[in-house]
């Protein structure tokens, strides 16, 4: 399977702030969802990938070819063509109205598609006549998602892109999202803290945290394979001397009214532990246990 984006053992240091060793790959028809707490580095690498700041060292290779300082004006300009961006704010002239927006763009992108532009601008809703300053952050989200759209991008790159819609906006751009994923040569990386979002049409998790990776997995791993185990202090224990879990292994959180014990096969857990209380782990869930639990 093709990679559209390469990210190993990407660095940058700020004061105060490392990112470190990072690695990540979009692999062609797939969507990675990218999460973290505030502050954990996920638009640090984004900015990276768009050649938006210098890293002090790694590789960074989209479509296949290596992004860099040496790279021409002509190769960069060709590699952004088929790509589409939308970060949290809507960064077109204030001034400028909607349907010039659109002209703005068809003068930028060669793929401009015109039709397309129009037929997002009915689906949000957006009116035309508006200008950029008047919209509100919902409206302005959905007029950067319909212009990444419209050049007909190969990689779409959504920092936080949802943040500002409502619940029904949201599941619309979702839909706009799977429908893109209809050709197999497309991907995503979509960085959110709505991680219900990303358990509805993410393929992979990459979860960064304090500028370092940690974990990085099929998405199917956690919402359909793991769990948590909720314990009571002598079932921890019994649990943690079973051998069900190689030593290190077992990771838990221990809370007033008990302990929580992320399970890597709930499956497995169930047939082998039938009286302990179990549920399907979600990605905050298993975030929360990865970030914050002790092992054992
Ligand atoms: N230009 C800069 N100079 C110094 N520090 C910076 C700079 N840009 C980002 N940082 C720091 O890098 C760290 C990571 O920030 P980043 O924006 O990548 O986090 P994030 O995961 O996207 O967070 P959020 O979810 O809040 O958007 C933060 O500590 C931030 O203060």
């Amino acid at each position: 399977m093709n990679n559209l984006l390469d990210i190993r053992n990407l660095s940058k240091h700020y004061d105060g702030f490392d990112l470190q060793n990072i690695d990540l790959h979009v692999p062609a028809g797939s969507i990675v969802g990218f999460v973290g707490s505030n502050g954990a580095g996920k638009t640090t690498t984004i900015k990276a990938v768009l050649g938006l700041i210098a890293p002090d060292s790694g590789s960074i290779e989209v479509f296949g070819q290596r992004i860099d300082a040496h790279m021409s004006s002509s190769q960069t300009v060709s590699i952004k063509q088929r790509m589409g961006v939308v970060f949290d704010t809507c960064s077109f002239p204030e001034e400028m109205n909607v349907k010039n927006v659109g002209k703005l763009m068809s003068y930028c992108y060669a793929a401009w598609d015109s039709t397309l532009f129009e037929r997002y601008l009915d689906m949000f809703e957006l009116p035309r006549d508006k200008t950029v300053k008047d919209l509100s952050r919902g409206m302005g989200m959905k007029l950067s998602l319909a212009c990444a759209l419209a050049h007909k991008p190969e990689l779409l790159i959504l920092d936080e892109a949802t943040a500002g819609l409502d619940p029904l906006a949201r599941d619309e751009a979702l839909d706009v999202l799977r429908d893109f994923m209809r050709n197999e040569r497309h991907g995503i990386l979509m960085s959110s803290h709505i991680t219900s979002d990303l358990e509805k049409i993410a393929d992979y998790i990459v979860c960064i945290d304090g500028g370092r990776i940690v974990f990085s997995v099929e998405k199917d791993a956690i919402t359909d394979t793991a769990g948590v185990a909720h314990c009571r202090a002598a079932e921890f224990e019994s649990l943690a001397e079973s051998g069900f879990f190689a030593p290190g292994d077992m990771r838990y959180l221990r809370h007033t009214y008990g302990i929580s014990v992320l399970v890597p096969d709930r499956f497995a857990f169930a047939e082998n532990f039938k009286d302990i209380a179990l549920d399907k782990a979600s990605i905050d869930t298993y975030m929360g246990l990865m970030l914050k639990g002790e092992t054992r």
